[in-house]
């Protein structure tokens, strides 16, 4: 699926990491078949699907957790294999998993550089250190307090911007992030969105995986949908709808959502017809956000075998 695009300058640019028809089955469930996914320096591409669609198994075969049964993943335009955790780093893809790894009775300095500590001979070179974790958490514009309180006294929008800017450490190509607004308020998840922007300035690729509908479209390039373990769709964001997203996910052309969507479309130019008439305003559609919320196959049907 590797292919070559012109950016706004007309320059040609390559996927940073490209996979072809990639499998992975986990006895006799197959949770991905012949996935293709390209993503581009600076370019944050939106993984989403319903629970079960295969977004876990494919960020963990990545982040070298799982082996893929077959298919290619190029990086850089050369095939890797990612047998090992370790081996995924040092290639340069961080993976930002939803429990953050981060601990908790150290300060954020000693989270950003644990296990890559700057020594100074024998000793902790403990001032270049936070010098260099001020100069990075600038960089991203995030608000961190103090870079020598304990993580644990942070919030959990500063805890998930503590964890991707020590992802950052390794001086990664592509970073990706499981979830990363999950469990967070409005602003936070404003923080944490910003964030994603910087890494995207910095001409990092980014794999967001997320059941927000709200975020993906406040800062996805691209949306890429599973379901039941396959590809099925691929957008830019800008030319896509919320419900065109949403049939992608479920399968489905009919369900609550393109319902209420027509409904509100049909009172809302009802509506407009008669605010026309008496010179009055429109109406907005108010569709939820979180696609999880909405109708879904049951466990152990036709449309889900794999519950
Ligand atoms: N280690 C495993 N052993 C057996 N089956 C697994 C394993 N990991 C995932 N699966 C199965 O693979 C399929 C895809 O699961 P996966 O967790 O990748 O989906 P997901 O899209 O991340 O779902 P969710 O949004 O619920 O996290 C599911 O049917 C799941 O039960």
């Amino acid at each position: 699926m590797e292919s070559a695009v012109a950016d706004t300058e007309g320059a040609t640019r390559e996927p940073v990491l490209s996979l072809k028809g990639v499998s992975k089955g986990f006895g006799a469930v197959r949770a991905l078949t012949d996935i293709n996914l390209d993503i581009y320096p600076g370019e944050v591409v939106a993984i989403v699907g319903d629970n079960g669609a295969g977004k876990s198994t494919l960020v963990k075969i990545l982040a070298g957790v799982h082996p893929q049964d077959s298919g290619t993943i190029m990086f850089d335009g050369q095939v890797v294999s990612i047998p090992t955790p370790t081996a995924s780093r040092a290639l340069g893809i961080a993976t930002v998993f939803q429990d953050l790894a981060l601990c908790d009775n150290l300060d954020v300095v000693s989270n950003l550089f644990l296990g890559r500590e700057i020594r100074n001979g024998l000793s902790l070179d403990e001032e270049e250190m936070e010098q260099r974790a001020w100069s990075l958490l600038r960089q991203l514009s995030a608000k961190i307090p103090s870079v020598r309180i304990a993580v644990a006294s942070l919030s959990g929008g500063q805890r998930q911007t503590v964890a991707i800017a020590r992802s950052l450490i390794g001086e990664p190509s592509v970073v990706i992030l499981d979830e990363p607004t999950a469990a967070l308020g409005v602003a936070q998840t404003a923080e944490v969105l910003n964030l994603v922007e910087r890494l995207r300035e910095r001409g990092l690729g980014v794999l967001l995986i997320s059941h927000n509908m709200a975020d993906v479209q406040a800062v996805a390039d691209r949306v890429v949908v599973l379901r039941l373990g396959r590809n099925n769709g691929d957008f830019h964001v800008a030319d896509v709808s919320y419900e065109e997203i949403i049939s992608a996910i479920t399968g489905a052309t009919d369900n609550v959502v393109t319902r209420r969507a027509s409904a509100h479309a049909g009172s809302a130019s009802a509506a407009a017809a008669a605010a026309d008439a008496s010179g009055t305003g429109t109406v907005e559609s108010g569709i939820t956000e979180d696609f999880r919320t909405h109708e879904t196959p049951a466990p152990g049907t036709e449309e889900n075998p794999q519950s």
